[in-house]
């Protein structure tokens, strides 16, 4: 097992419940916010009252903004938008031992380069080892110690299961492979998804139709993981299946409440409430990608249209329900 401290860059939701969940599993965790501010409120109220109030910081995290810190770490988490993790790896070139996993937490595509996250912070921090933890978690269920699994995947096997084990716990189950790429996709897509889903619930269209847009963006997600080389039983796992359940189910889903609000005709400049909602950054990049690889995503497309303001919410539900019904294993 992997040595302390754990260090995690990036002290928003995910990233102050990763710290509990760490701290749980035993680990001495130094948590980077980005603004001094932030990380001295975080130390002294022992709690991060602007991303995740309500849940009490366990004894064994220190809060800082020193990235100085991130230099000692044995393994380190960056928890940072999908858009801002290239200027966060950036900022740790120079600073990290070569070698040392890099284990990236956020769910997105970069829209400037459509370059997943493993790809940027294998540009950035070529000495690194770059990994990716994902699957069905909210930062408010595993911030509690409510029973939580994830996957986490590294090219390196090895590096996957010392790394899984020394951030598990009883109630942070940490499953292991080496599928990246599939991993990614499927934190990566859900999130656009869980946007369909969110506006089929927001127009008031019902469960069923709800259900069949989990089935058929599932369909659209397996496509793509397997045109870009992923393994597809990754997608029927917990980062894919497992993430589709929770966020195209809860309106506790950012990405699903931005997707409801817009149903509801809120505005697009209003719809997230100022609430990240990853997907809306990710849906053009994510059908760019399948664009070139020759994969049919209508319901991403659908998605990535109505956040571009190129289409109503109306118009894209039309069209949806207006495309041919073919044979449905030709489809999958
Ligand atoms: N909140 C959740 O339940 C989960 C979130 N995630 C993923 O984790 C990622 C982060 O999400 P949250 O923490 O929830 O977002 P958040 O909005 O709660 O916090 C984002 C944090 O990143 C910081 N940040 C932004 N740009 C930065 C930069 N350039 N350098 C350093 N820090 C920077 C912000 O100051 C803030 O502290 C997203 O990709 C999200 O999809 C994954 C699983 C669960
Ligand atoms: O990724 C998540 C749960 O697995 C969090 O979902 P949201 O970003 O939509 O809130």
């Amino acid at each position: 097992m992997m040595t302390d401290p754990v260090v995690i860059v990036g002290a928003g939701a995910w990233g102050t419940a990763l710290a509990n969940a760490a701290a749980q599993a035993g680990r001495f965790v130094t948590l980077v916010a980005r603004d001094p501010e932030h990380a001295g409120t975080m130390q002294a109220a022992r709690e991060n009252l602007r991303f995740l109030p309500g849940a009490p910081l366990h004894a064994a995290i220190t809060v800082t903004a020193d990235l100085g810190a991130t230099t000692a770490a044995r393994a380190l988490l960056l928890v940072v938008p999908a858009q801002a993790l290239r200027e966060a790896a950036r900022g740790l070139a120079h600073r990290l031992a070569p070698g040392t996993p890099v284990v990236i937490c956020a769910k997105g595509i970069e829209r400037t380069s459509s370059r997943f996250m493993s790809d940027v912070v294998g540009e950035e921090l070529p000495a690194a080892v770059p990994a990716v933890l994902s699957g069905p978690s909210f930062a408010e269920d595993v911030v509690r110690g409510l029973p939580t699994a994830v996957v986490l995947a590294c090219a390196q096997e090895e590096t996957a299961r010392s790394l899984a084990a020394t951030l598990t716990s009883p109630t942070f189950r940490i499953y292991h492979g080496t599928d990246v790429r599939g991993v990614e996709i499927g934190g990566a897509a859900k999130n656009v998804l869980a946007i369909a889903c969110g506006i089929v619930m927001g127009c008031g269209l019902g469960e069923s139709a709800r259900a069949a847009m989990v089935a058929r963006g599932f369909a659209e997600l397996m496509r793509f993981a397997r045109a870009l080389g992923a393994r597809p039983e990754t997608l029927m796992g917990l980062s894919g299946l497992g993430d589709l359940v929770l966020t195209c189910g809860s309106a506790k889903s950012r990405n699903f409440a931005f997707g409801e609000a817009l149903g509801r005709g809120v505005p697009l400049s209003e719809a997230s409430g100022g609430k990240l909602a990853e997907g809306a950054f990710t849906a053009a990049a994510l059908v760019a990608m399948a664009g070139r690889h020759g994969v049919e995503m209508p319901i991403s497309e659908a998605v990535a249209a109505i956040v571009a303001g190129e289409v109503s919410v109306e118009a894209a539900i039309g069209a949806l329900l207006n495309r041919p019904i073919r044979a449905e294993h030709e489809i999958i």
